[in-house]
């Protein structure tokens, strides 16, 4: 029998029902078996952490310091294993599996040292003789609900601030993918974590992510997935007067100006659209060109569509793997369909395609002689799919990119620095991007939206400090 990877409770490992994590570039590859965690199994993650939280966020700044710094080393000694799980078990290419852990080992890497700049203010008081300090503190059990589309870097970019900060994890990973969860945590355990500081329950949203938002005794929640899943999330945790974090969808454009230059135009289209198979809140899914350069930019993009492999993430040549599942595959599916009714052209792709091994393969679609009307415009899609929308000139360009309820990313591409500086002033989007794609950022700076795809305070760097700690202010008469 397989050895069965089992839940985190307590600093005990948890036996659970059997559930196979399949690949999505074979589905006769079966990644291993992993433990589903019940709705008491939460429950007692969920006292755990309350338990501990006393002891860890009185803990040590070098004890904090070095476990993440522990997870960072261990997790850059295995880029390659561990890449390669997250591509088999998620069908994001190799390069981008080893790209994306070596991401999550430089979070953890950046918080390590956050561990030690710890600071707070003191300032004089508008009364003499009294002096005031403001300090940050720990906010509590704080519950990490993640998505299946960065498998190790979304756990690390939540997990990581929230330890470094003092507070005790409850973890739910997507059921989908747990692998790359099991291997962080597993981790974390070994590298000295105390009992009940890091929990982990994998398992089902409606399950355990339900009884994670159903606990009064869960203090904050911060979760990236759908913007239905968050708007659940946000419901309940205003019932429990707790602080909640969501980043949610996105429908990103990308304008491209008569004066771009028309290789850079193209590798960002083809790049934030397509790669990591479109399945990134920060894909840009519209397309937004000036008539001028528009002819020129679609037959090069669809040229270079040509050039790309689709074909089973682990192996060498492989450009862009499969969707993740069959479910997320019908509604790729779906849309191309909507969007052929609705009248627009697809210029390129939307087919399944067989490979030699059996997967959710599926030939990128470009979308010509779209409107920003359509619902494959306003809509996320969350595949690859992506659709041009053609435009007069650079005011219709920003008017139609803002006219979106999204605002994660907005990128443009231009030679024109008038423009470029303008977009940035101008863009209604937590994130802009000049002349590079909307998607693929940085580890150390501030990650997340505005307007309906993301609440409350950024994810990543110091802002992350924001939404894992409380701030207190205390006044001390001499
Ligand atoms: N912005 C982003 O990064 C992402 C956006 N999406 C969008 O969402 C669509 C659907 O994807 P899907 O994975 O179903 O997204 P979900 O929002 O359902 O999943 C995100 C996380 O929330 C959990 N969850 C689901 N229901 C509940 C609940 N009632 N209470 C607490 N947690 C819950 C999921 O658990 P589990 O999956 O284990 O059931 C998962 O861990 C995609 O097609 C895409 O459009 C999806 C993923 C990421
Ligand atoms: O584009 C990126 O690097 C991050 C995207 C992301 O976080 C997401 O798709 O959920």
């Amino acid at each position: 029998m397989s050895e069965l990877f089992r839940n985190l409770i307590g600093g005990e490992w948890v036996d659970g029902e059997a559930i196979p994590n399949i690949n999505p570039s074979d589905t006769n590859d079966v990644v291993g078996e992993y433990a589903r965690a019940s709705k008491d199994d939460a429950q007692a993650a969920i006292a755990a952490a309350k338990a501990a939280f006393p002891a860890w966020s009185r803990s040590g700044l070098l004890e904090r310091h070095a476990v993440l710094r522990k997870t960072a080393d261990e997790i850059t000694a295995r880029k390659e294993e561990l890449g390669r799980l997250l591509s088999r078990e998620e069908g994001k290419t190799l390069a981008e599996g080893i790209g994306e852990t070596v991401r999550a080992a430089q979070i953890f890497d950046f918080f390590a040292g956050e561990a030690l700049r710890l600071a707070g203010e003191i300032l004089p008081s508008v009364r003499p003789g009294v002096s005031v300090e403001v300090t940050r503190e720990a906010v509590g059990v704080v519950g990490i609900i993640t998505p299946w589309n960065f498998p190790i870097a979304i756990p690390a970019w939540k997990i990581a601030p929230a330890l470094c900060y003092g507070n005790t994890v409850v973890f739910k990973p997507a059921d989908l993918v747990p692998g790359c969860s099991w291997a962080i945590v597993d981790i974390l355990h070994r590298a000295g974590l105390p009992k009940g500081v890091m929990n982990l329950i994998m398992g089902k949203g409606s399950v355990v992510g339900q009884a994670m938002l159903d606990s009064p005794d869960i203090d904050a929640i911060t979760f990236t997935g759908s913007v239905a899943t968050g708007k659940r999330v946000a419901a309940a945790s205003v019932e429990h007067m707790r602080k909640f974090q969501l980043e949610m969808g996105g429908k990103n454009p990308l304008v491209v100006l008569d004066d771009a230059n028309l290789d850079i135009a193209v590798d960002c289209a083809v790049n934030g659209a397509f790669f990591s198979t479109g399945q990134r809140c920060t894909a840009s899914s519209r397309l937004i060109v000036t008539e001028g350069i528009h002819d020129r930019f679609v037959e090069a993009v669809t040229a270079r569509l040509k050039g790309l492999v689709v074909d089973n993430a682990l192996k060498a040549g492989t450009h862009i793997g499969p969707v993740v599942d069959e479910s997320q595959f019908g509604q790729d599916e779906k849309y191309i369909a909507i969007g052929r009714e609705e009248g627009a052209k697809l210029a390129f792709g939307g087919e399944r395609l067989d490979r030699e091994t059996p997967g959710f393969y599926l030939q990128p679609a470009l979308f010509t002689e779209a409107t920003n009307q359509m619902r494959i415009s306003r809509e996320e899609i969350f595949g690859p799919v992506a659709s041009v929308i053609r435009v007069k000139d650079y005011e219709e360009a920003l008017h139609t990119a803002n006219d979106t309820p999204f605002g994660l990313s907005s990128g443009i591409v231009t030679t024109s620095l008038k423009h470029a500086t303008h977009y940035k002033r101008n863009a209604q989007a937590g994130m802009v991007m000049v002349n590079v794609p909307t998607a693929g950022v940085d580890f150390h700076v501030p990650f997340g939206g505005s307007k309906g795809s993301s609440y409350g305070p950024k994810e990543q760097g110091r802002y992350a400090a924001e939404f894992y700690t409380t701030v207190k202010t205390a006044y001390t008469a001499a």
